[in-house]
């Protein structure tokens, strides 16, 4: 069975943008994981935990046959590859992957909630999901992306590189990976 999830990629630590380079080359690496689309990468004010540095932040758009329980696995062992720290909740870190959506299900467990808890009030999120898949639904509210998007306050999201760079850049040979 294959099922189409979007994944959030943060980073504010070291060389940011070789952290989410190396986290869509790990995704595409992966066996049971295709990448279909990305995003733009933008730089984002930090949210939260604000005295910290801005973000870069981007999503990805996958195919997968894995559980949505294997793909967290897979998420977090990516993760831990590079080498993320997390002192601080909320606080900096090398690399970050969430799991925004996974089809339409609503997941509500200890280790894994979806979509994704906070995503609808974070505009580093939503603009570079919006900016893949303008028509999705939420399923766990049955409402459209795009209300969320239009209704979203300034956060200090910008455009760090284009998404036909990253496109370029992260899918080399213009083929979607896997
Ligand atoms: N949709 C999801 N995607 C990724 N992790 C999730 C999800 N739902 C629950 N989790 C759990 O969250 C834990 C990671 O929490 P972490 O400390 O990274 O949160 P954070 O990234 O600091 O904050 P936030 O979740 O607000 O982005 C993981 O161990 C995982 O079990
Ligand atoms: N701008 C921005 N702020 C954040 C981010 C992030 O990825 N970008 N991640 C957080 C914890 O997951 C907390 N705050």
């Amino acid at each position: 069975m294959e099922h189409i999830s979007y994944i959030a990629l943060g980073s504010n630590i070291g060389d940011r943008f070789e952290y989410l380079r190396k986290a869509v080359m790990a995704l595409r690496d992966h066996t049971h994981i295709s990448v279909l689309a990305t995003s733009s990468i933008y730089e984002t004010d930090p949210v939260g935990y604000v005295d910290q540095a801005c973000f870069l932040n981007m999503v990805v758009k996958v195919v997968t046959s894995l559980s949505p329980f294997a793909l967290l696995a897979a998420a977090m062992d990516i993760e831990k590859q590079f080498g993320r720290k997390r002192e601080v909740h909320w606080g900096p870190r090398t690399l970050d992957l969430d799991i925004l959506l996974y089809n339409h299900e609503n997941i509500e467990t200890e280790q894994l909630i979806i979509p994704h808890p906070r995503m609808l009030e974070r505009a580093f999120v939503l603009i570079p999901l919006f900016e893949i898949d303008e028509s999705l639904i939420i399923p766990s509210v049955q409402r459209p992306l795009r209300s969320y998007v239009e209704q979203l306050s300034d956060q200090g999201v910008r455009i760090w590189k284009s998404r036909e760079a990253v496109a370029e850049l992260f899918m080399p040979s213009g083929k979607e990976g896997g």
